[in-house]
């Protein structure tokens, strides 16, 4: 059963429409990778499936739920909101111990504390900062705060992980460790991500079917081998070979 589906789904905030889907199936446990020109409305696609912006039309059928989108209530929308976690370009670290950033969630959730404990350390574990639980976040290195921002999301055992660019202010190196600590976290929990990224290698790399928005719509979707190989669309074409201007 698919996990996703996204349905007539137009944004338009203003007068332009920044982003309009017919249909889009997602299917549970792979890795998507978002890709597109600045300002294609990436981001919008992303937050629009964590409601965080709301369509004027459009529905999601989220794990078997389906939601009218415009209609959502405040109540409704947390439940599901609950089942997805959100990794931003920049991570903003809260002012106490790595160990209470990863455990925030939980705690207001009202998880008991040694369940807290557990899930915590595990998630340090598995983002390569058991050690660091007691340093204090904000005394960490971009890349050490961009895995403490995953373990916090991970500690939440999200269906959906959503990452935005969540490599583009960091070195190869710490690039790497990311997109390793990314690949584990997939094969250990099966959970299904969607990465917007600006670096095509990066989503060769990671991804298991990649999508091309261009001007507020999709334009091509496919596995990540027939999508960098056999681009079908002129605009794929031209934006895998550099030629698109923006
Ligand atoms: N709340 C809003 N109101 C009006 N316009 C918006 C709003 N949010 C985004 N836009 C516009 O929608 C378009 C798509 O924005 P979005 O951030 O989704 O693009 P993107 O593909 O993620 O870009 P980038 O790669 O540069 O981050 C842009 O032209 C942006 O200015």
């Amino acid at each position: 059963m698919p996990d996703l589906q996204l349905q007539n789904i137009l944004v338009k905030p203003g007068t332009k429409e920044i982003l309009k889907l017919e249909q889009l199936t997602l299917m549970e446990s792979q890795i998507y990778a978002i890709v597109g020109p600045s300002g294609s409305g990436k981001s919008t696609f992303l937050k629009v499936i964590n409601l965080l912006m709301k369509p004027v039309q459009g529905k999601m059928n989220f794990f078997g739920q389906e939601l009218s989108l415009p209609h959502l209530s405040g109540s409704g929308r947390l439940l599901v909101q609950r089942e997805m976690a959100f990794v931003a370009q920049k991570p903003v670290m809260f002012q106490t111990t790595v160990f209470e950033n990863v455990a925030m969630g939980l705690r207001y959730r009202g998880i008991d504390r040694l369940t807290i404990r557990k899930r915590v350390n595990e998630a340090l574990e598995q983002v390569g900062l058991l050690g660091s639980a007691g340093q204090a976040a904000h005394t960490l290195s971009g890349g050490e705060a961009q895995r403490v921002a995953l373990a916090r999301a991970l500690v939440l055992k999200p269906k959906l992980l959503l990452l935005d660019e969540p490599t583009s202010n960091l070195d190869p190196k710490n690039v790497s460790i990311f997109e390793q600590v990314t690949r584990n976290i997939h094969q250990t929990f099966q959970t299904t991500i969607l990465i917007v990224t600006h670096h095509l290698h990066q989503a060769r790399r990671l991804a298991s079917h990649c999508l091309f928005i261009h001007e507020g719509k999709l334009v091509e979707m496919a596995d990540t081998d027939s999508f960098f190989q056999t681009p079908k669309t002129e605009d794929l074409k031209a934006f895998l070979s550099g030629q698109m201007v923006y």
